[in-house]
């Protein structure tokens, strides 16, 4: 049987600050073609490569990968501040128009990190520019200079709603994960139902409401040791699931949602 097709969406890079490259970490791939049981495609992050109808006919879902640029505040009607840091609008105008169809036609995406906050703006919500300098608020970066050991250690607790999604997936309702990121949801848009907090208040598990197809997304990194992490492994499975039935020819009854 042919595998569903994943679209792992991309960040631009310049290896050796020069040769213009997309690439995607090597653990979204082997999340996808080990856990997720999916054949992971790396999509080029530009409208100028490839359209949303293209690829909503092509991918059975799409993973939504963390990336170090922000997306930018203009998507959620603020100002640019040097605070928001720095930008990918090629990713922007590809990536939030796809997240929209996909969560129309039910089509599954899992969001990670900036993936997760793209889902929020795109579906309209706000984010924080940087949420160490709020109030209360532990810092989520990761250290600058460790190894990928010390970057992707368990960090903080995340506590889900009880009753949830996020509990039934996990069958609990406290996980513990690591944390790599600057930005935060502010305002969650209105169908944006934030299922998992960390102690700090920062959402970290979110889902759209009434939408006919899979949506989970969280805040933390769940690619990294995907195949062996109690937290990770789940969330990967269950989006294989939904890849696997989209693949199939199975469509949600989007008419009984709307
Ligand atoms: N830029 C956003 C999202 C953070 C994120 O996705 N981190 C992953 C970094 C992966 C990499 O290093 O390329 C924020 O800071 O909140």
């Amino acid at each position: 049987m042919t595998r569903p097709i994943v679209g792992i969406i991309s960040n631009s890079y310049l290896i050796n600050d020069q040769y213009p490259a997309h690439a995607g970490g090597t653990m979204n791939s082997e999340a996808i073609a080990e856990v997720s049981g999916a054949l992971p495609l790396l999509v080029p992050a530009n409208p100028q490569f490839c359209d949303v109808e293209a690829l909503l006919a092509r991918c059975d879902g799409f993973l939504l990968t963390g990336g170090r640029p922000n997306v930018h505040p203009e998507e959620y009607g603020e100002a640019e501040t040097e605070a928001h840091g720095t930008f990918d609008r090629d990713r922007d105008s590809l990536v939030l128009p796809l997240i929209r169809s996909c969560v129309e036609r039910g089509q599954p995406i899992l969001g990670i990190c900036r993936g997760f906050q793209e889902v929020n703006v795109a579906m309209g919500g706000t984010l924080h520019p940087e949420i160490r300098d709020l109030p209360g608020r532990m810092n989520h970066r990761m250290p600058p200079d460790g190894t990928l050991e010390e970057k992707f250690e368990i960090r903080h607790d995340v506590t889900f709603r009880e009753g949830g999604v996020f509990e039934r997936l996990y069958g609990q309702r406290i996980v513990r994960t690591n944390t790599l990121h600057g930005q935060g949801i502010k305002t969650a848009g209105p169908r944006v139902v934030v299922d998992g907090y960390a102690d700090d208040g920062t959402p970290e598990a979110l889902y759209i409401a009434e939408a006919p197809g899979f949506t989970l997304s969280v805040q933390w990194h769940p690619e990294y040791r995907a195949a062996k992490d109690p937290v990770s492994r789940p969330l990967f499975e269950a989006f294989g699931q939904a890849v696997a039935d989209w693949a199939s020819g199975a469509r949600p009854n989007t008419r009984a949602i709307a």
